[in-house]
């Protein structure tokens, strides 16, 4: 369990929104086993936004980020209370089915993880599995429109077939990977460190793309590096121990943070 006292509301910092939350979190806990890594976290995601999860290694970054697309629904001695509200039902009731739930995301991990197969079949394999496109012209099309989404387009035209996915550049690599994601229509996309292992000009290209995506889609994505949260958040959500202590618009938590221990963790005295 975790030893602090018990949680309270984070510091919120509203801001003016013209469409309801996507999703809206309350009151989220998680156990594994005995150990407790989240403790009643609350947010809501709002269209066309990007929201980072910030703060320290361990935090429960990636555990509330799996909560969501209910990726823990595999996992033995988990346990989740609290609710996770999508079109006005709780995302954990038994009227959701998980494998259309999870349909509504799409997932992009640290490590670029493209199948062993062509560029054209990685993203054709999305589209095809959930029955999304019938003829092959049609299929053709729409692997063209995913890479020209993911900014890929351009580099792998000239070997659809014949290239691998896997023989790809690191960072074409994640690109191709957003384009897999992107071949089944999610809404949402989260995005674990998505840059965690590729090189800075690679990186700028997937900040840029993120951006981009944001025209269409929500993003949450877990960073590491507040460079980034900065240069590409709407809003940033600060964990501490399993706790959500703070969240509001970017520049206001990096330059004015309500939290203290927000403010320690932006100006690198623990991490
Ligand atoms: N499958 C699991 N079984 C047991 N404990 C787990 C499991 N996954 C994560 N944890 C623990 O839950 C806590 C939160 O982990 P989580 O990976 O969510 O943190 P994080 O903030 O994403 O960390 P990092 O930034 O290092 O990736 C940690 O103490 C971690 O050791």
């Amino acid at each position: 369990m975790l030893d602090r006292i018990p949680s309270q509301a984070p510091f919120t910092t509203p801001v003016l929104r013209n469409a309801p939350p996507l999703l809206t979190v309350r009151d989220l806990s998680l156990y594994y086993g005995e150990k407790q890594a989240l403790n009643e976290i609350g947010f809501e995601l709002y269209p066309n936004e990007i929201l980072a999860f910030i703060g320290p290694s361990g935090c429960g970054k990636s555990t509330a980020l799996k909560c969501l697309n209910r990726m823990h629904d595999g996992t033995r001695d988990v346990r989740i209370t609290g609710s996770i509200h999508m079109d006005d039902i709780d995302i954990y009731d038994q009227r959701v089915d998980p494998p259309i739930h999870r349909r509504r995301f799409g997932w992009v991990a640290q490590k670029p993880n493209p199948f062993p197969a062509s560029v054209y079949e990685n993203v054709a394999y999305g589209a095809r599995i959930h029955g999304l496109i019938r003829t092959g012209a049609d299929m053709d099309a729409h692997v063209e429109v995913c890479l020209r989404r993911a900014h890929l387009w351009d580099e792998v035209k000239d070997g659809l077939h014949s290239r691998e996915g896997t023989a790809l550049s690191g960072g074409q690599q994640q690109r191709l990977c957003i384009a897999r994601a992107l071949a089944y229509q999610p809404e949402i996309l989260l995005m674990d460190e998505p840059t965690g292992s590729i090189d800075p000009i690679a990186t700028a290209r997937v900040e840029e793309l993120m951006l981009d995506l944001r025209a269409d889609h929500s993003i949450v994505v877990v960073t590491h590096s507040m460079m980034e949260a900065r240069r590409v958040a709407d809003r940033v959500a600060f964990f501490h121990l399993g706790e959500l202590l703070e969240i509001g618009p970017t520049e206001q938590v990096f330059t004015t943070p309500r939290h203290p221990r927000t403010r320690s963790f932006i100006e690198g005295k623990f991490g």
